[in-house]
């Protein structure tokens, strides 16, 4: 069922870990003021795996980047940790489509640099790092170069590298779009390991995960929020009833196709609307 703006608080949860209160995005261009995002309000719980939603241009990534503070809202407000965001905070790691990696540091040292930039020892982070890249399964790559690394391995030291200062929340904007299909079904597998959905919620970071896949959406997320074309807006929250651990195996379930193909449709009905019109959910 769809749900209203915020799920139930989860036990021993006072208040929720992200809260957008009312928030509104407008840009300044040269062709006149562009309204990114319209009156969001949402409310994200510690331990929450929550999937965003939408077609292309309606204010994923704007979202994304407020909750991170790189770009705060120009209207409203978003609260981490019930303090609001207007500078970039440290309780978030974040993951973006391209992995980003500087390609003349080794895999170990492209992980260790969130702790160079923020003036940490890099001797106290070491075995972290190295740990990380033996969870992901690159541990005999941390002296390799990026460039030495597929596509999947390179988004995986991208996940170490935001990880290495161990950050409750974990935003990540279209993490696997540029991976191919087989790939990127492994990585989920990967993510939902890492992220410890066997484990009790207040063991698990907070992730928000933008997608262009309804599928993915509904097979990682706790929820799936769904917005509407610019100036995006929440349209519905959709809670996913589907038990953990998920495995390959879940893909196949009726519970998921039915989901995902409601979730389409209303898309789909919505779709075209916005100003680019492209590169929009898919199934
Ligand atoms: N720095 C900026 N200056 C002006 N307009 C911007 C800026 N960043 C984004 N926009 C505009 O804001 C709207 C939302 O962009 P955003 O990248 O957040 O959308 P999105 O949903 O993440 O898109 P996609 O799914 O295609 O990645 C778009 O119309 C975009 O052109």
């Amino acid at each position: 069922m769809a749900s209203t703006a915020s799920p139930p608080p989860s036990p021993g949860t006072a208040r929720p870990l992200i809260e957008v209160d009312h928030a509104g995005m407008v840009y300044p261009a040269e062709s006149g003021p562009v309204e990114a995002l319209r009156d969001i309000s949402l409310s994200i719980h510690e331990g929450e795996f929550v999937a965003l939603v939408g077609p292309s241009g309606c204010g994923k990534s704007t979202l994304m980047r407020a909750m991170a503070g790189l770009r705060p809202v120009t209207s409203g407000q978003v609260r981490v940790q019930g303090v609001p965001v207007d500078k970039p905070i440290p309780q978030v790691g974040m993951v973006f489509q391209a992995a980003l990696l500087l390609k003349w540091r080794s895999v170990l040292d492209n992980v260790l640099l969130p702790v160079e930039l923020a003036g940490l020892d890099r001797a106290r982070y070491r075995e972290r790092a190295h740990e990380l890249l033996r969870l992901v399964g690159l541990g005999d790559f941390a002296g390799k170069r990026p460039g030495e690394l597929s596509g999947g391995m390179q988004q995986r030291a991208a996940m170490c590298r935001a990880l290495i200062l161990d950050p409750p929340i974990l935003l990540m904007d279209e993490p696997f779009g540029a991976l191919d299909a087989m790939t990127r079904d492994d990585m989920n597998l990967e993510l939902l390991r890492i992220w410890g959905q066997d484990q009790p919620r207040a063991a698990r970071k907070t992730i928000v995960f933008v997608t262009h896949s309804i599928p993915e959406a509904v097979f990682l997320a706790d929820r799936v929020v769904v917005m509407s074309p610019r100036p995006g807006r929440v349209a519905d929250i959709h809670d996913v009833p589907i038990a953990r651990p998920r495995t390959a195996r879940t893909r196949a379930t009726p519970e998921l196709g039915q989901l995902a193909f409601r979730i389409y449709t209303e898309l789909s009905g919505s779709a075209g609307r916005g100003d680019e019109g492209r590169g929009g959910p898919h199934w």
